[in-house]
């Protein structure tokens, strides 16, 4: 299989492709999300994704195919980006907890010859989070760097009473999606 850019500074992104044997070099796309003031979830993380390829595109060529991505949480129809600091951590988590959880991911993939574009959604139906657990959560600093300080495979797994969608999704890249298109 041809090497692809991960254009993501993601640890998460780069292990999903590993794991689903994509070959690939990671190069950050250089765009800040943060600078983005739209409220619909959907719209976001779509905008924030065409704004990381249309960022890498005025450094890079199209000499190797790219893929870019961007992931949000929601819960009560509000956007949890990645938390701050550990009291913002806990705010976020305690809205995900005993609550239906929506985790979007949307992925741009750009070769010579085509472009690709998804935006997937994961629902999970949480129970409560567990006061220690949780507090043990907060103290693992693990939740850094994380859209809604989730992790989907790790803490929130054995919170997890319904689930409607893929976990990559839910990681930040629906790499299922992708492989149909990568070139062999
Ligand atoms: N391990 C893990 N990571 C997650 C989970 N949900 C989201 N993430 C990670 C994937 C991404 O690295 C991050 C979402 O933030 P962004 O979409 O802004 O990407 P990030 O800033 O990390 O990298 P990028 O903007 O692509 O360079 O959260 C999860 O359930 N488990």
């Amino acid at each position: 299989m041809q090497t692809i850019v991960l254009g993501s500074s993601s640890i998460t992104r780069a292990e999903l492709l590993t794991k689903f044997g994509v070959p690939f070099i990671q190069r950050d796309p250089g765009f800040d999300e943060e600078s983005l003031r739209i409220a619909d979830p959907a719209h976001f993380v779509y905008h924030a994704t065409k704004g990381k390829m249309q960022s890498y595109l005025e450094t890079y060529d199209l000499e190797m195919p790219v893929l870019c991505a961007d992931t949000v949480v929601t819960a009560n129809g509000q956007i949890l980006r990645k938390a701050k600091d550990k009291a913002d951590a806990k705010r976020i988590l305690e809205a995900q907890s005993g609550n239906t959880v929506s985790i979007l991911s949307c992925m741009i993939y750009k070769s010579k010859t085509i472009e690709l574009i998804d935006l997937s959604t994961t629902d999970y139906l949480f129970l409560p989070f567990e006061p220690k657990a949780l507090h043990d959560y907060l103290e693992s600093d693990e939740w850094k760097g994380k859209a809604g300080a989730c992790m989907v495979e790790g803490f929130c797994k054995s919170y997890i009473k319904e689930v409607v969608g893929l976990e990559s999704t839910a990681m930040g890249l629906s790499v299922e999606k992708l492989l149909p298109f990568l070139p062999l």
